[in-house]
């Protein structure tokens, strides 16, 4: 049989971010704000004789995943549900790297601890350009305020009781995005000047900054002035092709344009669902 465990990590929706180079991954990141979400990805892992992942249906690449293993120096069966679309702004990539390195640090008793962790998906994450503030904020719950890059950067963390939806029409290159200068410049104009104290002040944050980006597909204008009109706050998934819109209202204006998923507020960051180790 060999030793086994589950594990879990949210995603995250930024709603806006800055780029931080520094002298290291460590200090390479961003800042911003965003929301971890209820939905994320769930990694199944057994010790083995040789690496072998499977995510979701099997079509999808593994090689975010075996980076974990190959750094590590394990080999295990891997198995990973990915509860949102990969590459559309909900964190994914984040979520997969902090699931599947908690995993194996049940499944190897590693003894790394949560911070090492969340350090460790950190620089994968910079280092591969899938992400920069993901791991951060996701390494615990709430609608987080980052402040300084890296992933202790973490200034507040509200946990408002709020429905969330979400719409999907696509994926965005998060690496395309965030290695051209001329996008973060701009992005960087963008960043708004006060930090938010209220999910509403958060949604008025992102909106505002979505407008000044660049970053918005033309597709989205309508689904966004939809919810405007309807008095519902909303703004589009950062880096993803897709929507996010607060309370029960936003259901009903987000089906005209495709299929919402219906989200909340994590309580939580990763945590470990299950542990074999017979
Ligand atoms: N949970 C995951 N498990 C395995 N690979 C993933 C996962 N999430 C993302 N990836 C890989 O990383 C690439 C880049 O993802 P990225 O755009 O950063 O996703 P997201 O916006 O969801 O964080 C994807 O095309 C995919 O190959
Ligand atoms: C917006 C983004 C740079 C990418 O997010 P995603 O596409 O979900 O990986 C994020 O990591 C952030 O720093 O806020």
């Amino acid at each position: 049989m060999g030793r086994s465990c589950v594990t879990f990590a949210p995603g995250h929706i930024s709603g806006y971010f800055k780029r931080i180079d520094g002298d290291s991954v460590q200090t390479t990141g961003s800042l911003g704000a965003g929301i971890v979400i209820d939905k994320g990805v769930t990694v199944r892992m057994q010790e083995a004789d040789k690496i072998n992942i499977k995510i979701g249906d099997g079509t999808a690449d593994d090689w975010l995943i075996r980076e974990v293993l190959t750094s590590l120096g394990v080999k295990a069966d891997v198995r990973v549900t990915v509860g949102m679309p990969m590459g559309a702004g909900f964190g994914m990539s984040a979520a997969g790297l902090l699931a599947a390195y908690h995993a194996a640090n049940c499944v190897f008793s590693l003894g790394l601890s949560a911070e090492e962790i969340s350090k460790k998906a950190h620089a994968v994450e910079v280092a591969f350009g899938t992400g920069l503030g993901d791991a951060a904020a996701a390494s615990g719950g709430g609608l987080v305020v980052r402040t300084r890059p890296g992933i202790a950067g973490v200034k507040l963390r509200l946990y408002p009781k709020d429905e969330l939806w979400a719409v999907t029409f696509g994926s965005i290159s998060t690496h395309d995005v965030i290695t051209s200068e001329e996008k973060m410049h701009q992005v960087a104009a963008a960043f708004p000047g006060k930090e938010p104290a209220t999910l509403a002040e958060f949604m008025e944050n992102s909106a505002s900054f979505t407008e000044k980006s660049g970053l918005l597909p033309p597709n989205l204008l309508p689904v966004l002035a939809a919810c405007k009109e309807a008095g519902v706050p909303a703004s589009m998934t950062m880096l993803g092709n897709g929507v996010f819109a607060v309370g029960s209202a936003a259901e009903k204006i987000l089906q005209k344009f495709g299929e919402p998923v219906r989200l909340h507020v994590s309580s939580s960051g990763p945590v470990i669902l299950e542990e074999n180790h017979v």
